[in-house]
């Protein structure tokens, strides 16, 4: 029943209700009527009975152990018997489709009153559109499966098929041609800024495993086919992945070798027709591995490491990996056994495997970058709201110089990740694939270095903030529990942070000017 229509009553009614078998409490202005709830509630029975609860206005002790999602759940809501005379409930939670109001609780471009020169109105009609889908649809499928632990339901795969967003998901370019995108996006306008906003609003929902579930495979997977692939492979495969009808994902690491691409020891050797490749060796930790139709491996060859395209068949077996996000994303064990593949289905020169797995690195990492900054600001968002709701000593926990200056420093991290990662997106958006490949691989690894160290640091602060509840996997601390538990993984997979640093001061080096000197 909305609040209009519901009976009014004084504090002074309310406070009648104060005994074991006839109790009421407010929360919000609103009145509850938890006689017979008490004995059901998870947090105890006697709480209700402590006398500045009974009868009385519990709002600040009920916000300082819920989220405020609990009052909305049908079972409780419906405790709600009236509402008090001449007030009304003004606490609101996250609302569906809208921008938050929490300060840093957006990027700068989408805060009101801030300016960007990066964005334009087809991105924030892309926004709009991108975050009340995620809202609307993918996020209650979401919270299901990381609980469950199952893969994306094939409703949401349909519907961001439907969507184009996987499409779009493969950055801008002819794979897009004629498709009408969301928020009335054209395919001629669609950029890496466009792309970063699918990624950032994705990112919203917070689930780390089913976001990889949500077809991440086909991300690193299918860009080597699109760009290094023949066209008789392009024109099979890459229809069959962008209409959800298939799926696939990219298999380079391996129990041997995962930052250290080139000591792989997966093998393919040609049948002596010329006309096949005989595949033998495994593959570990591969992201939708469990689900997946194709995979793009790199392989030893003859000539080098090779990157091929191999179909679920005979041969190929994959099997689930428990690792320490949810089984959502079907990460797997992979092991190819004999597996015949036609040589058609190498991507780039035999032995060029090297350029064509570094290549998609880039925007790869990229990816994670996007993802990786928009969590680090919820759980800003989560800090922010939390220490301003969590009494203790008499007080907010925001009344403690201590807690402001944790805040400060997660807040500094969040903003610096962004502004940088926009920088990288705006040369993205101004240089040739080929370009991005030759001049970003540094600053893309140095980036995913400073996002990912910065995310740890800041899960580490948000459960000091939390204490033992952002180690608890329900309840207020459950967004930070999952992403202490999970930011870590974006410091390893697509390059573990020191192969990074390495990596981006090894090209400085070679770009050093020969005769320059202090
Ligand atoms: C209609 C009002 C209330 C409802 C529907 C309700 C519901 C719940 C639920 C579902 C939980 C499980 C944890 C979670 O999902 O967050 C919980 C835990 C708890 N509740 Fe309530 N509650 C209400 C009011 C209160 C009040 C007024 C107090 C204290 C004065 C209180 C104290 C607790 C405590 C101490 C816990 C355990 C929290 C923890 O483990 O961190 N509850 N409550």
């Amino acid at each position: 029943m909305a609040d209009k229509q519901m009976k009014r009553y004084t504090r002074e009614e309310v406070a009648k209700h104060n005994s074991n078998i006839d109790l009421w409490i407010v929360i919000d202005s609103k009145v509850y009527d938890v006689s017979k709830f008490k004995s059901l509630h998870p947090g105890g029975e006697a709480v209700f009975l402590e006398a500045e609860i009974a009868g009385q206005d519990a709002t600040d002790a009920f916000y300082s152990l819920h989220r405020h999602e609990v009052i909305l759940r049908p079972q409780f809501s419906r405790l709600q018997v009236g509402i008090l005379t001449d007030e009304e409930s003004v606490i609101y939670g996250r609302v569906c489709g809208e921008p938050s109001t929490i300060p840093y609780g957006e990027p700068t471009w989408l805060s009101d009153g801030y300016y960007s020169p990066y964005y334009k109105e087809s991105h924030r009609n892309l926004q709009k559109a991108m975050r009340k889908f995620v809202d609307d649809i993918l996020l209650p499928d979401a919270v299901a499966r990381e609980a469950d632990g199952k893969r994306p339901s094939t409703r949401i795969v349909q519907a961001m098929t439907d969507l184009n967003i996987n499409t779009m998901r493969m950055g801008p370019g002819p794979h897009l041609k004629g498709l009408e995108l969301m928020g009335g996006v054209t395919s001629e306008e669609y950029d890496y800024f466009h792309e970063l906003i699918v990624f950032q609003e994705i990112a919203r929902c917070g689930e780390r495993g089913y976001i990889d579930g949500l077809q991440s495979g086909a991300v690193i997977g299918l860009p080597p086919i699109i760009n290094f692939g023949c066209e008789a492979l392009k024109a099979k495969i890459v229809p069959e992945i962008l209409s959800g009808e298939k799926f696939i994902c990219l298999a380079v690491s391996e129990a041997f070798a995962g930052s250290d691409v080139a000591g792989l020891q997966c093998k393919a050797t040609k049948t002596p027709d010329q006309k096949h490749w005989i595949i033998n060796g495994s593959k570990k930790w591969i992201t939708n591995g469990t689900f997946s139709d194709y995979f793009t491996i790199g392989c030893k060859t003859d000539k080098g490491l090779t990157a091929i395209v191999v179909e679920r068949g005979e041969g190929v077996e994959t099997r689930l990996i428990t690792t320490s996000y949810s089984t959502a994303s079907g990460t797997a064990y992979i092991t190819f056994d004999n597996v015949k593949v036609p040589v058609e289905n190498t991507l780039g020169p035999e032995g060029g495997g090297i350029f064509v797995i570094l290549s998609n690195f880039n925007h790869e990492r990229w990816t994670m970058c996007c993802n990786s900054a928009r969590s680090q600001r919820m759980i800003v968002e989560e800090c922010l709201k939390w220490t301003s709701q969590r009494f203790a000593f008499g007080k907010p926990l925001n009344a403690q110089a201590v807690v402001r200056n944790r805040l400060g420093a997660m807040i500094s991290r969040t903003e610096s990740v962004q502004n940088w990662l926009e920088n990288i997106t705006h040369q993205m958006c101004n240089m040739s694939y080929k370009e991005q490949a030759q001049r970003l691989a540094g600053p893309i690894a140095f980036l995913k270095l400073y996002c990912t160290r910065c995310a740890q640091q800041t899960a580490i602060d948000a459960v000091q903030l939390f204490g033992g509840r952002g180690l608890t996997k329900s309840g207020m601390g459950q967004l930070i529990e999952q992403f202490y538990r999970t930011a870590p993984f974006d410091a390893v997979l697509g390059g573990a942070e020191d192969v990074l640093g390495d990596l981006g001061a090894r090209q400085a080096m070679r770009q050093m000017p020969k005769n320059v000197r202090l």
